[in-house]
């Protein structure tokens, strides 16, 4: 398996506040990934890590095997899109595309005026005087003018319509497959994360909770309804995730390691989407409650 993106126990503290903790994850070559999880996981700072933007405090990351902050030959490879898609808002779309060519050692200018004129945007306004969603797009046909072998994207689609956006997320996969270009990429919409991505990265408070094929995970988790439960061990269950009781019923989101056999359990396949989001609502609130001098 080629493995792109390797982080190993990798941190990055702000003051006394580790922004991502004991990061590990392997992200196979061809992938397209989603980066999952809530206001201030972490998501950010591990793709900045990856670009070489932020150095580690703690543990290292490699792409294509090499430290990203230590060894710039390596961008060459890599296409970033920002947050906030910063670009240089005098300039023209059509302006950001030569100036690419000069600052990129392969630079493929036509994808980029092609993809931006099928698009619409036009090529002579300053781009600061574009909508959001234009932006974005911009930002999108200038990465993938790099033609990286790796795509990192941050929240890529906060800014665009419903339509807009699965015509991005649409037209970014047509893009990418054809390339073989491995893709990472945050955002809090998981409905379109599910229709497009095929490996998952769930980050919240700072560390990573879940980690793999999206297919894997899904089937190695189940919902079972049953009787109420006691916490004793249940064959085929690794670990519970979520748990809720009535007085006589318990429903329990489970890790398995094997079938659930007994006939006490009703066992359902569980979506990806509620999979991430017991995952997310797992991490104890407490630290961020109390740092406002509120309770958690
Ligand atoms: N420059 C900085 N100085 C101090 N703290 C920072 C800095 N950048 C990020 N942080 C903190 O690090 C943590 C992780 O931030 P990060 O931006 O990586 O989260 P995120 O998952 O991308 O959030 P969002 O979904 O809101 O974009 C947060 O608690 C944030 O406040």
């Amino acid at each position: 398996m080629d493995v792109v993106l390797e982080a190993d126990r990798l941190g990055k503290r702000y003051g006394n506040n580790w922004a991502l903790r004991d990061c590990s994850l392997r992200l196979p070559a061809g992938r397209i990934a989603a980066l999952v999880g809530p206001n201030g996981a972490g998501k950010s700072t591990l793709l900045h890590l990856a670009v070489g933007l932020l150095r580690p405090d703690a543990g290292t990351v490699r792409v294509f095997g090499e430290s990203p902050y230590d060894n710039r030959g390596s961008l060459a490879d890599i296409g970033f899109v920002a947050q906030d898609t910063p670009l240089y808002r005098d300039f023209t779309a059509a302006e950001l595309v030569t100036a690419g060519a000069k600052l990129n050692q392969r630079w493929d200018g036509d994808l980029a005026r092609n993809r931006l004129a099928q698009l619409g945007i036009p090529p002579d306004r300053p781009v600061g005087k574009l909508s959001g969603g234009q932006r974005a797009q911009v930002a999108l046909a200038l990465a993938l003018a790099k033609r990286p072998r790796l795509l990192l994207l941050d929240e890529p689609v906060a800014s665009l319509d419903p339509l807009a956006r699965r015509e991005f997320l649409q037209s970014l996969m047509g893009s990418v497959a054809d390339a073989g270009t491995t893709v990472l990429l945050s955002s809090h919409l998981l409905a379109d994360l599910e229709r497009v991505c095929d490996y998952l990265i769930v980050l919240n408070a700072a560390r990573v909770q879940l980690l793999g094929a999206a297919d894997d995970i899904v089937a190695d988790h189940r919902r079972l309804v049953g009787p109420r439960h006691d916490g004793g061990p249940i064959g085929g269950v690794a670990a519970v995730v979520r748990a809720s009781h009535t007085d006589r019923q318990s429903t329990l989101l489970v890790r398995t390691d094997g079938p659930i056999t007994d006939p006490s359990w009703t066992v359902r396949e569980v979506a990806l989407e509620d999979l991430i989001l017991a995952y997310l609502a797992d991490v104890d609130s407490t630290t961020s409650h109390s740092a406002w001098g509120v309770p958690a």
